[in-house]
């Protein structure tokens, strides 16, 4: 499957992926842009499968069907190698990369992410609830865990765009990437993740807290570990400086 992406950034430079949160689309990443193209990092912001523009998936999706999608991406646009950042899903992905493609990925950072999320049959209602109702039932749920409650009552406008997202997501697409969580466990595969690998969890990240963070951080040899106060599970966008600094020094710049 070819995936819609945006690209910022000079086309010679280090590539940097920016893979996220199911229901969201490139957008989410917004804030990290310019701080990593103008210190010269080629950002490349795919949408998931069946997420923002990207085709819609013929059926459920695997974390290894949305991880070989990334790698698809990486060969159209001819890159060997690059920093993988991924915030849940897209962290997932990136637990997949690193333990099966660790020639194709420069370093990881997994954000507000999980090597196991269940219970199974969560995944499996919601993917049922989006099929029938559409993505509009699930969003203020979605978007209540992605924003601290004070973060949320201080900035409608910012809750009113990431509903946005969440409803332009296709029922079908957010679905198929449901299946994916719901059949994930990655746990098994931390240990053989030989890139250098940084984990972030949010202080306050309702869906993916922080001892999911930890797990991973403990499984995955020499990874660091840290936790980001004020921060729900779209830490990256919330508390945006912190998250961008950690990762500027995880790739280098
Ligand atoms: O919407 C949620 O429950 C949070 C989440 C878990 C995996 C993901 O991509 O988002």
């Amino acid at each position: 499957m070819s995936l819609h992406y945006v690209e910022d950034g000079p086309s010679d430079g280090v590539p940097v992926v920016l893979s996220g949160s199911i229901g969201s689309d490139h957008r989410m990443w917004d804030p990290q842009v310019k701080p990593l193209a103008e210190r010269g990092f080629r950002v490349i912001r795919p949408d998931h499968p069946g997420h923002g523009k990207s085709p819609v998936p013929p059926g459920p999706c695997s974390v290894a069907d949305v991880a070989e999608s990334l790698l698809g991406l990486f060969d159209e646009l001819g890159v060997a190698k690059a920093h993988l950042v991924g915030l849940s899903l897209g962290g997932m992905a990136g637990m997949w990369l690193g333990a099966h493609r660790p020639d194709r990925i420069a370093s990881l950072t997994l954000c507000c992410t999980s090597a196991k999320l269940g219970p199974p049959e969560r995944w499996a209602e919601r993917a049922a609830t989006v099929l029938a109702e559409g993505t509009g039932a699930i969003a203020d749920a979605a978007v209540g865990r992605w924003l601290t409650p004070s973060c949320a009552a201080e900035n409608p406008g910012t809750v009113a765009a990431l509903r946005a997202m969440v409803v332009g997501t296709s029922a079908a697409g957010y679905a198929a990437c449901c299946a994916a969580i719901e059949h994930m466990d990655l746990v098994g595969d931390l240990p053989r993740i030989g890139v250098p690998t940084l984990v972030i969890s949010g202080a306050e990240d309702p869906a993916t807290p922080p001892e999911h963070g930890e797990l991973i951080a403990d499984g995955i040899p020499g990874a660091r570990f840290e936790i980001v106060e004020g921060a729900a599970h779209l830490g990256s966008y919330e508390q945006h400086e912190r998250f961008t600094a950690l990762i500027l020094d995880r790739v280098g710049a």
